[in-house]
């Protein structure tokens, strides 16, 4: 199949971006009858996107285009179960994992679903028998401390849905007493602080990983497994790990060669992709241990809520899609390279990092499907930070620097309201007030004209000028709680799908993560050899060659400070 910039819709979308380059966001919003177009209702959400350099034009243009990419049938692909990610040979079906028990989803003539449920009613038993101290700890004491140790996709996806739910009253209430750490990196500082204080009698470690050959989980798993058999006293190692450690993996034979109880195995498939995994045990595992499996069960119905809506929504009302279809715009039509991701709420403090790994290993791709080189950049560069902190920090650069697409995410009510008597708002509206000027501030900017009725002086008008036509879009949510975080990730992937489908790449490999890897081993081996006392640095460039014996010879405390 041609590749989709051969296309007409692709080619009437550059010649009609040429003319929307020359248009100011200033005069679009102008046109009431556009911005309530560009602006829709759905499962309880408001998508705003009339502050996106389009009009209504721009947007039948892009329909055409996911035609022309055959989106709708991509999408039935995925649902359906079809191998989609061609390179591994594998199903796409994280929508699985939220599937009601009902459904019937088929890989290989097998449905999926009751492979889900069954893990998912192990997670439920397994959590409640935890939380509610009927499986203790070797010594019989309750199991308050969780360690999930995970990287990549085993950990930025939990780590975020554990911030934003620990928010939540209702959670934080079973979560009491209780601790949830998370181990990513290998850095020994890293086990340090998730070791910190606690009692490894009261602790468990979940070893989260897909394949279970991940060289930093592994090595963070054997360290805590040391760290436990050191601190748990007064019983046989093997009842330590069986009390002590279980794992979520897609490799189980992997995870009782390493000595973990086959009963305290959480699986999932082949066709999680790691990226997309936090509905998996991956997640519901840690999560359901800290906040119980109802909550998580709420999160879950929020993700599945969303699926609902792509897989049915008209194109031209269906969030996703259109987030997908705005982000091709914006940096293949536009040529803005990055995006921002900007939650107005603390909570989601985490989301910018878990969105980063789940589009740019999604969608950072420099081929499409049939193995040629792309004729255009696929993948954005994500950025964010909360509300209103990233005002005071990168702001500067988007209003007044470079041109970035911005994704504003605000909620109407606060989890936890602060009234002051005589504030003339409520902290949430100050927040908010905020929410609602920056995206104005960034399309409409401020004119030297503006300026000079306000009477700033002549040599500062260029540097006070704001330039404006700054695109953006705005997601408004009732309240952040379980629900509307499962909503929001799932917003998010399925955008993740849609660009993919249409840029016409594999979104669901990563084979770019490779080659360091292999690197890495080889500079292993000689740091190995080195310590054994080897001389000769062998097999590296000059360059690398140098700084590893700089790290060598620095690396003994006896050796003082490294510069
Ligand atoms: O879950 P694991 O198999 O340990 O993988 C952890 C992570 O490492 C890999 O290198 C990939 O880049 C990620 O997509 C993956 O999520």
């Amino acid at each position: 199949m041609p590749g989709i910039e051969t296309s007409t819709a692709w080619k009437t979308l550059a010649a009609h971006a040429e003319r929307m380059k020359r248009t100011h966001l200033r005069d679009l919003l102008g046109d009431a009858a556009r911005n309530s177009a560009l602006s829709i209702k759905a499962n309880g959400i408001l998508f705003d996107f009339s502050r996106q350099n389009v009009n209504i034009e721009t947007m039948d243009f892009l329909m055409d285009l996911a035609g022309a990419a055959m989106l709708e049938e991509k999408r039935a692909a995925m649902f359906s179960g079809e191998k989609i990610n061609v390179t591994e040979g594998r199903a796409v079906l994280h929508v699985a994992l939220r599937a009601e028990r009902s459904a019937t989803i088929l890989v290989d003539g097998v449905n999926q679903v009751p492979l889900v449920h069954d893990v998912l009613d192990h997670i439920k038993d397994f959590s409640h028998r935890v939380l509610t101290g009927t499986f203790v700890g070797a010594t019989g004491k309750s199991l308050k401390n969780i360690i999930s140790i995970g990287i990549g996709g085993s950990y930025l996806g939990p780590e975020f849905v554990y911030e934003a739910i620990k928010c939540v009253p209702q959670a934080a209430e079973v979560a009491e007493g209780r601790t949830l750490r998370f181990l990513a990196n290998v850095d020994p500082v890293d086990v340090a602080r998730a070791t910190k204080g606690l009692n490894p009698e009261e602790t468990l470690v979940v070893v989260v990983s897909k394949t279970f050959t991940t060289a930093e989980t592994m090595l963070n798993a054997r360290t805590l497994r040391k760290w436990l058999l050191d601190g748990v006293k007064g019983t046989g190692p093997e009842e330590v790990i069986r009390r002590h450690m279980v794992a979520a993996s897609s490799a189980v034979p992997l995870v009782t060669e390493f000595g973990i109880d086959s009963a305290n195995v959480f699986g999932f498939w082949d066709w999680v992709g790691g990226r997309y995994s936090v509905c998996s045990a991956v997640g519901m595992l840690p999560l359901s241990l800290t906040f119980g499996f109802e909550i998580l069960e709420q999160f879950l119905a929020g993700a599945r809520n969303i699926d609902e809506h792509f897989a049915t929504a008209p194109i031209r009302q269906n969030i996703p899609v259109l987030m997908g279809l705005l982000g091709i715009w914006n940096s293949t039509f536009l040529g803005h390279e990055s995006r921002a991701i900007l939650p107005y709420a603390q909570a989601l403090l985490r989301f910018p990092a878990h969105v980063q790994q789940l589009d740019m290993e999604s969608n950072g791709k420099r081929v499409g499907l049939d193995g040629q080189e792309l004729p255009f950049q696929a993948g954005e560069v994500n950025f964010g930070e909360p509300g209103t902190n990233g005002q005071h920090s990168f702001y500067q650069l988007i209003h007044q620097g470079r041109t970035i697409p911005t994704e504003f995410i605000g909620f109407a009510r606060s989890q936890y309201p602060v009234e002051l008597p005589n504030e003339v708002v409520s902290s949430q509206d100050e927040l908010m007030s905020n929410f609602f000027a920056q995206p104005d501030a960034l399309a409409l900017g401020k004119t030297l004209e503006q300026l000079d009725v306000e009477g700033v002086k002549e040599e500062l008008r260029p540097h006070k000028t704001f330039p404006g036509n700054r695109p953006s879009f705005s997601l408004l949510f009732g309240q952040l709680d379980p629900f509307t975080t499962g909503q929001l990730l799932a917003l998010y992937e399925h955008r993740v799908f849609v660009q993919g489908a249409i840029w016409g790449i594999n979104s669901f490999d990563q084979w770019g993560v490779e080659l360091g890897k292999v690197l890495a081993k080889q500079v292993r081996t000689q740091l190995t050899a080195s310590r054994q006392g080897e001389k000769i640095i062998s097999g590296f460039n000059s360059s690398t060659a140098a700084m590893l014996n700089f790290y060598l010879s620095n690396s003994s405390e006896s050796s003082g400070s490294a510069v």
